[in-house]
């Protein structure tokens, strides 16, 4: 199986091309999860505080025995702790709780947008990164007009955006800002959480055409569209299988065809109104 390879993030980190999302991994079995993926050879690990799993990511990178230069951890701060002390006390606490001296990627979780915050947590995380705390900053969620806002305010870029991106809802006009702006795309619920999704005529179709599951199709097509898709699983196996997806390429019909299933939304997560503390 090929390696996940990595591309540079506007600050010229090695970003990788797939990674794990963390998203109720947790306990013993979580740190096991994680351990899996990172043998299977995943390298970015997806946490956040409110997944209430930083321990367990810490304590997978330890327990995995490689090198903690080669693995990425992400974790994100929550609404509570938006506003620029709050944020830089809330990093501290991350680092406490996972046991490490870096957050090798470090986003804003939510914008929410009638606190009217961000900018001042953006700021927080703009001296993390100098202080030599966080490697890279960059937010989740985040629309057009928020991520311009961020950049006329501070002259700083987002590495990363992650958002919510499958084939239901391809998210073209935000990738094509990303592109502008030197963004990573990060795609996150990238299976649209198993739902009907892998279970879709076309996309058994494109999947039977290179003899790999609905999953490495899907997963192949979020490569393919630029962005990092993070699937969550809790199973070696699965693991495996959603790693394995840069030994095959869709071609540019397929692609069309697998974003022709756009419809919208999984559910109500829209930035501008859904938010979470
Ligand atoms: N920034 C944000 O606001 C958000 C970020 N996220 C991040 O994105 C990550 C991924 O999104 P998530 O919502 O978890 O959903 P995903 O789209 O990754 O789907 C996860 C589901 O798919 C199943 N699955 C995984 N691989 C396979 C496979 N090969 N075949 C069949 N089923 C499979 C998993 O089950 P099993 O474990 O049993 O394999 C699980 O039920 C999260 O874990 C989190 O890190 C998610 C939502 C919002
Ligand atoms: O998982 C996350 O990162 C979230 O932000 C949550 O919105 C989560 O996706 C969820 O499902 C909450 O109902």
């Amino acid at each position: 199986m090929p390696g996940i390879p990595s591309v540079p993030l506007n600050d010229g980190t090695a970003f990788p091309e797939l990674g794990l999302g963390t998203y109720n991994l947790r306990g013993e079995a979580g740190v096991t999860a994680m351990v899996s993926a990172l043998e299977a050879g995943y390298r970015l690990l997806d946490s956040a505080v409110n997944y209430e799993n930083e321990a367990e990511v810490g304590e997978a990178v330890r327990r995995s025995g490689i090198p903690r230069d080669e693995i990425l951890v992400t974790t994100k701060i929550p609404g509570r702790d938006h506003g620029y002390d709050e944020a830089t006390a809330s990093a501290r606490r991350s680092l406490d709780a996972m046991g490490l001296d870096r957050i090798d990627l470090y986003l804003i979780h939510w914008p929410n947008p009638s606190v009217d915050k961000y900018v001042d947590t953006w700021r927080a995380m703009i001296d993390l990164r100098a202080a030599g705390s966080v490697r890279s900053i960059g937010v989740s969620n985040f629309t057009e007009p928020m991520l311009r806002r961020l950049v006329e305010e501070t002259g700083v870029v987002p590495a990363v955006n992650q958002v919510e991106l499958h084939p239901y809802f391809p998210q073209d006009q935000l990738r094509a800002v990303h592109a502008e702006l030197g963004i990573r795309t990060e795609s996150w619920s990238p299976l649209a959480r198993r739902s009907e999704l892998l279970g879709e005529s076309v996309v058994k179709e494109v999947a039977e055409a290179h003899g790999v599951t609905p999953t490495q199709a899907v997963l192949r097509w979020h490569v393919q569209a630029g962005s990092t898709p993070i699937p969550k699983s809790g199973d070696a196996q699965r693991q495996r299988e959603n790693a394995d997806v840069f030994g095959f390429e869709l071609t540019a019909d397929e692609v069309d065809a697998l974003s022709g299933l756009r419809r919208g939304r999984l559910w109500d997560a829209d930035p501008d109104t859904h938010e979470e503390m």
